[in-house]
């Protein structure tokens, strides 16, 4: 607002009428101290930018404090004072300190015209007062309560000399407050950049302005018909901070211990959401191995039948073998066992067509020995053989008969039936 309009009064108010400033201080104290479970730092500072020169109100004799920026910090006024405050009149006082130091000047529109900007900043901090799951994060908060010089014409405010100069500062910086606000209300894409550098005030009220902050704006007008044009001015103004709009978060600060607590617990629901995931997986491997395991347990048994088969055979041929070989030398017109050398003869002995006695063995099979040489038909026989017969003068050596009937020496007798004829 204009010169005299009333910003002044309305931040700090009067011994009745207490301002923002004072209504401010005591509600968060009394805040404070309805949060029975926290623990709570508050710190305050004051300062003014008289001339684009940053002074501690706080201090008395100091003077052009630079501006910092640093990455822990953000932007910072260098030496500032700040006092730790444990009750809301121990701030007033400080507020009293700092109004005196601060600069007044007497123009033609206001006997006590605020010829600066002031920041009164607190800093809160809080924490827990027991440890919790989140760990001992600390929450910081930045209250900035300032008043701004007014905007003057400086025919209206007959300001010359020193009052001229602080004008001339005044309206600038004042301006480039509009600018940036003009800027913060465009739509996003098109800002471009925003020039908090251009003065100090903006500078320093860079992250309430538009950053991570919730901003409220008091625009104060004068009535009279001749302030028309402030008045507009004013107004304007408010209409584009209102088109402002910020994204405000909590801040916390995390000790080492919080960070590494955080960090354990994260770490521990990670590991539980990943076990929780490859659960099903893992559970379905097992079940196919365990499936895997069984069909080969399974095809281990068949061989291993297979195999016992196999062993009590080749018992039961090499127990007969032996048998027919003591049976031959016994009888040396028998035929020998020696004489099947060629193993294809000896193959027969597995064929289904073999006739099975206790004590004999098959001696030919008619597609290896085609013409039966294997079986010499003894003299006393005739060319008749009977089976009976046959097999007994054998001694069990039998062989088979019916491949005897193909031989060239075997005369098949008449059978009854054709003698009949
Ligand atoms: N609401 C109000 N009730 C009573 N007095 C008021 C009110 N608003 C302003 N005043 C009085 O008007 C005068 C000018 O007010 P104030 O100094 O607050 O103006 P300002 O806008 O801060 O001016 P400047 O920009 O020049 O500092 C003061 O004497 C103040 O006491």
């Amino acid at each position: 607002g204009q010169t005299s309009s009333g910003k002044t009064f309305t931040m700090n108010g009067s011994g009745a009428d207490p301002g923002i400033i004072p209504l401010a201080v005591r509600d968060i104290f009394d805040t404070a101290a309805e949060a029975a479970d926290r623990v709570f730092l508050i710190r305050v500072s004051y300062m003014e930018i008289y001339n684009e020169e940053i002074n501690d109100l706080l201090t008395l004799g100091s003077e052009k404090l630079p501006i910092h920026e640093s990455l822990e910090r953000g932007v910072y006024v260098s030496g500032l004072r700040e006092e730790i405050v444990n009750n809301a009149e121990q701030v007033l006082q400080l507020l009293e300190l700092g109004e005196a130091n601060r600069h007044f000047g007497e123009t033609n529109m206001n006997v006590r015209s605020s010829r600066s900007h002031t920041i009164f900043r607190m800093v809160i901090e809080s924490s827990a007062k027991h440890q919790t799951n989140s760990g001992d994060a600390i929450r910081v908060s930045i209250l900035n309560l300032v008043d701004l010089a007014g905007s003057e014409r400086i025919p209206k405010t007959g300001a010359d000399g020193v009052r001229l100069k602080e004008g001339k500062h005044i309206n600038k910086s004042l301006m480039i407050l509009g600018n940036v606000i003009n800027k913060l209300s465009e739509n996003g894409k098109q800002r471009g950049h925003i020039p908090y550098r251009d003065s100090k005030l903006t500078r320093i009220l860079q992250s309430a302005l538009g950053g991570n902050a919730k901003t409220s704006i008091i625009c104060t007008a004068a009535p009279e018909e001749i302030h028309i044009e402030e008045t507009r001015g004013t107004l304007q103004f408010a209409s584009r901070a209102k088109c402002v709009s910020n994204c405000a978060q909590v801040n916390e600060i995390l000790t080492d211990a919080a960070l590494l607590k955080r960090q354990k617990l994260e770490i521990e629901e990670l590991r539980k959401k990943l076990q929780g995931s490859h659960s099903e997986d893992l559970e379905q491997l097992i079940l196919k191995q365990r499936n895997d395991m069984h069909k080969s347990e399974l095809e281990r048994d068949r061989l291993a039948m297979e195999l016992e088969e196999e062993r009590r055979l080749r018992e039961t041929l090499e127990h007969r073998l032996a048998k027919q070989k003591m049976s031959q030398n016994h009888n040396n017109t028998d035929i020998s066992v020696e004489q099947f050398a060629d193993s294809s003869q000896l193959d027969v002995l597995k064929t289904p067509d073999s006739k099975r006695t206790p004590d004999g063995f098959v001696a030919s099979r008619s597609h290896y020995l085609k013409d039966a040489e294997f079986c010499p038909i003894p003299e006393n026989l005739g060319s008749v053989a009977d089976e009976d017969l046959w097999m007994q003068l054998n001694k069990g050596c039998i062989t088979d008969l019916d491949m005897l009937e193909m031989t060239s020496d075997f005369k098949c007798p008449p059978s009854p039936e054709d003698t009949t004829a």
